[in-house]
Formats: structure tokens, sequence, C-alpha cells
């Protein structure tokens, strides 16, 4: 059996404000730094380790990690960065407060845009600044697979040849590996590691700062998978999310 941790970063400073961010490379909250001290010590306390780690390249999940590596003195463990593990793109509605576009485009919508599969929220525009395009860290790409906005299952399309290529060859060596990175871009892997249908995935919200531990057998099939924390305190948290929009 091998352990892969999921760990999405903690509570970010548009996560506070309740701004849609996907691709906004925004940083942690003083309160998401604390979680992410706290999801350090449940690591501890839980007795778990990894000797790799993966995280996207926005600032909010790569702190969280420093963070949590610091604590648990694992400083030196490689880390492999992907712009595959970033958060779902959120398109236009990046920056927008989730309460107030509920209010102007019904809260039907927007839940359609945060958790349907197959619903891709309205683009960025080609020449807008905030297209990834423009971006330095994204220069080596082509312009033309950086999203101008994503489903969860384009989402999940830019991640699963990540993981095959890449993460599953450090857990078929037996290496327990952490995964520090967004809310949808996590719950397009656990989509995949649990083969949770298209319609169901709607109902899955990860909060932010609890590891959330998969046990994987010799062929990489989930047979166990956890929270570490206190069960109510994280059942809330995801209600939270869920409701963000005022709605779930
Ligand atoms: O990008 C965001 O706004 C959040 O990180 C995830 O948002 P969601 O829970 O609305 O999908």
């Amino acid at each position: 059996m091998v352990a892969l941790i999921l760990l999405r970063h903690g509570e970010s400073t548009w996560n506070r404000e309740n701004r849609f961010t996907g691709w906004t490379d925004v940083d942690l909250s003083p309160q998401g730094v604390k979680e992410a001290h706290k999801a350090a010590e449940l690591l501890r306390d839980g007795g778990y380790t990894f000797r790799v780690a993966y995280t996207s390249v926005l600032k909010r999940a790569i702190r969280t990690l420093w963070i949590v590596m610091d604590d648990l003195d694992l400083m030196y463990v490689p880390v492999h960065r992907s712009w595959r593990l970033n958060e779902k793109s959120y398109g236009a509605l990046q920056g927008l407060n989730k309460k107030e576009t509920a209010e102007k485009y019904g809260a039907d919508q927007v839940h359609l845009w945060r958790r349907a599969y197959d619903v891709q929220p309205p683009p960025l525009p080609w020449d807008d600044p905030r297209h990834p395009r423009f971006d330095p860290r994204y220069a080596d790409l082509d312009p033309e697979t950086l999203p101008a906005t994503e489903s969860l299952h384009d989402t999940l399309k830019r991640v699963l040849p990540y993981w095959e290529s890449h993460i599953t060859g450090d857990l078929r060596r037996g290496l327990p590996v952490m995964v520090s990175a967004h809310g949808n871009s996590l719950r397009a892997l656990v989509k995949h590691l649990d083969g949770v249908p298209d319609d169901e995935i709607a109902g899955l919200n990860i909060p932010t700062g609890y590891p959330l531990v998969y046990e994987l057998d010799g062929d990489l099939k989930a047979v166990r998978h956890y929270y570490l924390g206190d069960p109510d305190e994280i059942a809330a948290a995801a209600r939270g999310v869920a409701r963000q929009a005022g709605t779930g």
C-alpha cells in the first residue's frame, strides 16, 4: 500500500473575499497560513510523511506546500510544479464575487458554472490581459493549449496526462506522494481515483487545508481514503464551500 496525500491550499485572500479565483495568482490569507500549519500538524500527529511533492504554478498551493514541508522538516524533498495542477480556469468570472454573481445570473446558473461536469463559465476574451497567454510563466506553452475557461471535464483532461506521466511513476516505486493543489484540480483527481460518475461529482466539495489521504494498492486502485482532522469540522467546512454562492 502506498499513500497519496491530497491537500487543497489554505484559505486564499480571494477565498476570504468570496471571489472566483481560477488561474489568478493570489496568495494565502493569514487564516490560510494558519490552515497550512494545521495541515502539517495533522500529518505529523497521524505519522504521515512523503518522499516527493507535486504542486501547481500558483503561489497559494506552492506556499501551502512550503509551510507543510518546513514544519515537517521535509525541505529536502523533491518538488515538481506543473500548470496541469492549476485550479480550473474560471474565465471571465475570475475576480467576481460569488454571491453577487448568483444574484445577477441566478443561483442555478452559478451552480452549473461551479459544479456541473461539462459546463464552462464564460471565457476570457483572447485579448484580455488576464488571458494566460500573456503570463510569462506559461511562455513555453502553445497559447492555443492555454484555457480561456474550463469545465471540470476540461480540467480533468489536462490533469490526467500529468497524473499518468509523472505522479503514478513515483507511487508505483512505492514513494508516498503529496499533491498540494486546488479545489477543482483535486476534484478532478478524486473523480478519477474513485470513478465518480459525471452526474455525481457536483456534490463533492473539498475544504481548504485538510489533508485527504488515499491508500492505493499495487495497481494504484484506491482502497481507502479519509481526511485527517475533526470530521464535524471538515463536514462544516465542505458545506461552507458548497454555499459560497448562497446555494448548495
Ligand atoms: O477558483 C476558485 O474560486 C476556488 O478556488 C474554487 O472555487 P469553487 O469552489 O467555486 O469551484
